[in-house]
């Protein structure tokens, strides 16, 4: 009696000890997955933060990216669970092989060999898996464009005005049916090959059943050797289903984790060279384009082509051309977002190439045409264009008077520290010319020898744009300013101007000596003076 109170007590010990490991195992299975995905999108975006502006621009390139943020993460914590079971499973086999082998070993073998036809299958199903995946990656991305076209606020006014909803949600719909139609063609092959394979195993197993049962009715077994064997049989089956079961699981998570690797190993185009020429100190913001060609990978025609000039410290320089004449693309070169194909640009009197481009870019600030509207307090956004004074509240504010926009600021809800944009708060919508003047005052954040600003005004009413070429001939004051406008009001303040065409610088020079020369420059002129003056 007591001796069965005992082994009770043991067995219930057992079970206690079993419910906590496995417990514990979840656990830390799960801790451990959250983990390691956050670490390697960590590492993804880390790696992505530093590739250079090119890669961003291809098509493949999003393909890579997306397998490695969005499918790579889950399978390394895949790949170890498969191979920890993989040695559960081996030291299961070895020990239940060995039982098998004293019935027969032609037992052994056949319990051996029945799952390898289910394994080869598996592994080729597994890659073809990882192949569609990698195909239909683009399908997933357009879709994924799709809703965001729909969903996003940015996009909801024309999308909304133009009636566009249903037609996007439509092609959604579609390009969701052929996702579909591919998945379930193989997800059906799969099953279907997987357990076609998985029944020779059973078909197999049954024969080693019946040979043990068959010894057991001839007397050569006991009633629990036959117990013990026919376990024995099905451990072998199940762990070497499971070993090879394993290695599929392996074989296709690894070549997930080589997309990762792939992406991890792409090398940022635009490298600081193995020993960076220092920069002058202090800079001059002394620019020279020397003979300087450039085409967008795969474009046929050049964007820039055989340019060459020269821009003195402290001038101001207006860039003025048609629609496509290359004049982003110079500015894009400037700050070493690309290489030229040919020739050189040189800062005091230094090839850029030579320079470490970070250190490049700290002496350089600019406004991009489609400049970020960053969804963060107005502060942030401003101070965001220069990181080491985030939270220098007076600069911030200097900036934001220099860029006309203090005013408005002072007067949201919160001041400086009011949301804009709708994403993750309540926050305030800006109009157009608001937002771009806080992303010019985001430009005068720094304090640098090279002001680079493309398109200032474009969204400005005419008095803040008067306001700030005032305010700018302060601000540009020992700078080197170069912008881009297509306002020829603006244009003719300039020290001196380029006119880019097709890529090609054609004419340089004043307002005047551009006028006297009456080409180009001229006719632009004429041509948008005479429009206000007819009105
Ligand atoms: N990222 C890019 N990839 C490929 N081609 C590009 C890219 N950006 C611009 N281009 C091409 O290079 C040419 C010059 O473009 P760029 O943006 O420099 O013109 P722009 O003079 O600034 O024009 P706009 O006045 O319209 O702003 C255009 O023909 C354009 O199609």
């Amino acid at each position: 009696m007591t001796k069965i109170v005992g082994i009770a007590g043991i067995q219930l010990v057992v079970f206690v000890l079993t419910a906590i490991t496995t417990m514990l195992t979840t656990l830390s299975q799960q801790l451990l997955q959250e983990r390691m995905v956050l670490t390697i999108r960590h590492k993804v975006m880390s790696h992505a933060s530093e590739l250079h502006l090119g890669f961003f621009e291809d098509s493949a390139s999003y393909d890579l990216l997306r397998q490695a943020d969005r499918e790579a993460p889950m399978r390394p914590m895949s790949m170890m669970s498969s191979a920890l079971g993989l040695v559960r499973m081996a030291i299961t086999f070895t020990s239940m092989i060995a039982l098998l082998i004293t019935v027969s070993p032609l037992l052994a073998v056949v319990a051996l060999l029945a799952p390898v036809p289910a394994f080869i299958s598996q592994s080729k199903y597994g890659a073809r898996s990882f192949m569609l995946n990698y195909i239909v990656s683009p399908i997933r991305r357009r879709m994924d464009y799709l809703s965001t076209l729909v969903t996003t606020d940015t996009y909801a006014k024309e999308v909304k005005l133009f009636g566009l909803g249903p037609y996007m949600v439509d092609r959604f719909g579609k390009l969701g049916q052929v996702y579909y139609d591919r998945q379930r063609k193989l997800i059906r092959k799969r099953n279907i090959a997987g357990t076609a394979w998985g029944m020779l195993s059973t078909i197999a197993g049954s024969a080693i059943y019946l040979y043990i049962a068959l010894k057991a009715v001839q007397g050569e077994l006991t009633l629990g050797d036959l117990a013990l064997y026919t376990a024995a049989a099905a451990s072998v089956q199940s762990s070497v289903g499971g070993l090879f079961g394993g290695f599929a699981g392996m074989y296709e998570n690894n070549l997930y984790l080589d997309t990762l690797y792939r992406f991890l190993e792409t090398k940022p185009e635009i490298a600081k060279p193995e020993k960076p020429q220092p920069l002058p100190s202090p800079m001059r913001g002394h620019i020279e384009f020397d003979h300087v060609s450039f085409a967008y990978p795969g474009a046929d025609e050049p964007a820039l082509h055989d340019v060459s000039f020269e821009i003195r410290p402290g001038e101001t320089v207006a860039v003025v051309g048609r629609n496509g004449a290359g004049k982003s693309t110079l500015f894009k070169l400037l700050c070493r977002l690309y290489d030229p194909s040919a020739g050189r640009i040189l800062l005091d009197g230094v090839d850029i190439r030579t320079l470490d481009p970070d250190e490049l870019q700290t002496r350089i600030s600019a406004m991009f045409q489609d400049h970020v509207s960053y969804q963060a307090t107005a502060s942030e956004n401003i101070g965001l264009g220069d990181l080491g004074s985030l939270t220098d509240r007076p600069k911030i504010e200097g900036a934001a008077a220099k860029a006309g926009i203090d005013e408005r600021v002072a007067r949201l809800p919160r001041g400086y520290d009011s949301p804009l944009g709708r994403w993750f708060d309540e926050g305030v919508s800006l109009s157009g010319g608001e937002w771009q003047k806080i992303a010019l005052a985001r430009a005068f954040m720094r304090d640098v020898p090279i002001l680079i600003l493309d398109e200032p005004t474009s969204a400005l009413d005419a008095q803040a744009e008067h306001d700030l070429f005032v305010r700018l001939r302060q601000l540009a004051e020992g700078k080197t300013t170069l912008y881009i406008s297509h306002r020829f009001s603006t244009v003719r303040q300039a020290d001196r101007i380029l006119l880019l065409e097709h890529g090609k610088l054609v004419e340089a020079g004043t307002h005047d000596e551009l006028m006297t020369l009456d080409a180009g420059y001229a006719e632009l002129f004429t041509l948008q003076a005479a429009a206000y003056l007819d009105a």
